[in-house]
């Protein structure tokens, strides 16, 4: 018999990140202290390398990360050709797949090529998505500067302006938090990839196909999309109420796995709360909260890491379409540490599905039918 969707199966060994009773670890390390002490780049270490860096290692990643950050010029020309309403996750997905192609060492499959191909992609990945932003606002392509952190650089690469602190810090917190989780679908579907010895970028193109449907990583502009449908906090109990009445899923609640709550969830909301607060929109963090209590009430359903995270995206001034595109940023550490778990031990993934198709029959030849 079936499971449906995999509830419950292990389907692999991770030493990467863990979910036991609720409590999120990267490497076993709470997301909870990493929420509020790591930036990005350690997370990415840790995540890499098994262990949080030391000061040098941490200054070379970083330099090793600008120093990576420049996008072929190929991509930039396709990404101009590309047409002006195409959905960001869809060029994003296309530019990862052209980094691997433009790479003549793609297939390479030593340990020292694959890390390689992880801190390039890691690198470049950021800025493919500020590239996005700038091309179709016709502006100028910006390069990476050294002397910025990863999220300052995103930041300055998407606007053309030195980001403020309280900016800088926000999107570093949003990246810690949502840069590993387990056997996730995309994930999953990266390991699934590089398991038939399938190469790296493969592997993250796959991932980022799988991350942009609306009942995983793109639940965070779907909420969004909600918030601005809704409009007005006395909107939002008709428009939840008709929503479940119609058995419809409200983007940015329920869990496959945490059925009590999502740890990430509390770091964004404060979050949420402090940025649309300081940008003189209160009215998103109190209409999101109505929303969470009336879907804990009634639905005993709690926000998970894409409810909140919509708020804090567009407190940053970042477009609603961008928001599963920064996800993929964020997530680029996870997915690539799982690619070097799954070829460190490889075996090919291939479960068997429960046949429930016709009886065995016979071919009816084309004027018989
Ligand atoms: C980064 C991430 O991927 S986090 C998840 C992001 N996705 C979303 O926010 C989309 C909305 N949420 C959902 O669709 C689901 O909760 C999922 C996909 C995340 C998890 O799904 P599953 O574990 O398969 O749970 P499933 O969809 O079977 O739901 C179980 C029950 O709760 C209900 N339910 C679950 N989530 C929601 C929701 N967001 N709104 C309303 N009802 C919901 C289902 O309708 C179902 O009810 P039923 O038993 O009466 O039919
Ligand atoms: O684990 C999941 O199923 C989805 C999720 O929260 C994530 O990928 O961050």
């Amino acid at each position: 018999m079936s499971t449906a969707g995999l509830e419950g199966i292990v389907a692999t060994q991770s030493s990467i990140s863990s979910i036991i009773d609720g409590v999120l670890t990267y490497r076993g390390i709470d997301i909870d202290e990493l929420a509020d002490q790591a930036s990005f780049e350690e997370v990415i270490y840790l995540l890499w390398n098994g262990e949080l860096p030391n000061s040098s290692q941490l200054a070379e990643l970083r330099q090793d990360l600008a120093a990576h950050a420049a996008i072929p010029a190929e991509i930039i020309t396709l990404m101009k050709s590309l047409p002006e309403n195409a959905h960001p996750m869809a060029t994003l997905r296309t530019a990862v797949s052209v980094l691997g192609l433009l790479d003549p060492e793609a297939r390479n499959m030593s340990l020292e090529d694959n890390q390689r191909k992880a801190l390039k992609t890691q690198a470049k990945i950021s800025s493919i998505v500020a590239a996005i932003q700038r091309v179709r606002e016709g502006k100028e392509i910006l390069m990476a500067n050294p002397d910025y952190g990863y999220a300052e650089n995103f930041l300055y690469m998407l606007t053309g302006q030195k980001p403020d602190q309280i900016a800088v810090e926000a999107l570093d917190k949003a990246l810690v938090l949502h840069a590993d989780h387990e056997l996730n679908a995309s994930t999953f579907a990266a390991r699934v990839t590089v398991a038939t010895l399938s190469d790296l970028y493969s592997g993250v193109v796959s991932a980022i196909g799988t991350l942009g449907g609306p009942l995983h990583g793109g639940a965070n502009e779907a909420v969004m999309h909600m918030l601005e449908e809704i409009g007005e906090v006395d909107k939002v109990e008709p428009y939840i109420h008709q929503a479940l009445a119609e058995k419809k899923k409200i983007m940015g609640f329920g869990h496959r796995v945490y059925k009590t709550g999502d740890p990430r969830a509390k770091h964004l909301k404060e979050m949420s709360k402090k940025l649309t607060a300081l940008t003189g929109q209160p009215k998103l963090y109190d209409m999101s909260i109505k929303i969470h209590d009336i879907l804990e009430a009634e639905k005993a359903l709690p926000p998970n890491v894409d409810f909140y995270s919509a708020s804090v995206y567009h407190s940053l001034g970042i477009q609603r379409d961008l928001f599963t595109p920064i996800f993929a940023v964020s997530r680029t550490s996870g997915w690539t540490a799982h690619i070097l778990e799954q070829y460190a031990n490889n075996r090919l993934i291939r479960p068997r599905a429960e046949y429930v198709g016709p009886k065995k029959r016979h071919y009816i030849p084309i004027d018989q039918r």
